[in-house]
């Protein structure tokens, strides 16, 4: 654990240049309402630091990054849960979780100017298309490598059924944690 920065840090602070879209703070979601009152992306230092590896490296060739989703308190996974408890795509409410303790992001790749790049399913899409081993067309398959390939690189890894979901590769060494994003 003494590698880890287990605080919260506002991506954003760490690089402006990440585009940040929390879709739980609008209705624009699978569940049609607004399920939390902030609009800022948190995570663990650790992990938010990761995070500004990767856009770095997206940056460099051109691209940038876009959070759609960071850390999410427990309410708001419960409030995700009751509309949609399969846990293949909405993990069961847990403190100890993947979001519920800030070591994911839902991400998707941009333009340089900001523009989502085509994937192979839109966000949220609970369907097998949006298997990381389901075919991709030919630009859908170019624009996950150079996302996935650097949030590899970053030390996230991604999960297998949702393309834009990614984890901290050592997401299981935090312990849980809450804090408001509005605080940061
Ligand atoms: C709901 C979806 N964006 C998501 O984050 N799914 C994973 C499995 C989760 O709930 O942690």
């Amino acid at each position: 654990m003494s590698q880890l920065e287990t605080g919260f840090t506002n991506v954003q602070a760490l690089d402006p240049s990440i585009l940040v879209d929390l879709r739980y703070a609008t209705t624009d979601n699978f569940t049609h309402h607004v399920i939390y009152d902030f609009t800022t992306a948190i995570a663990r230092t650790g992990t938010a630091k990761k995070l500004a590896q990767a856009s770095a490296l997206l940056r460099e060739q051109g691209y940038r990054l876009k959070v759609w989703d960071a850390y999410r308190p427990v309410p708001a996974q419960e409030k995700l849960y009751e509309v949609y408890p399969d846990p293949s795509f909405v993990a069961k409410p847990n403190p100890n979780f993947s979001h519920q303790k800030g070591v994911t992001f839902d991400v998707t790749l941009c333009d340089s100017d900001g523009n989502e790049l085509e994937m192979q399913t839109p966000f949220d899409d609970f369907t097998t298309a949006a298997h990381r081993d389901h075919p991709r067309t030919a630009i859908q398959e170019k624009h996950y490598q150079i996302l996935n390939q650097a949030m590899e690189a970053a030390g996230f890894f991604g999960y297998e059924n949702e393309w834009w979901d990614y984890r901290d590769t050592q997401m299981d060494d935090y312990e849980p944690a809450a804090a408001d994003p509005n605080d940061f």
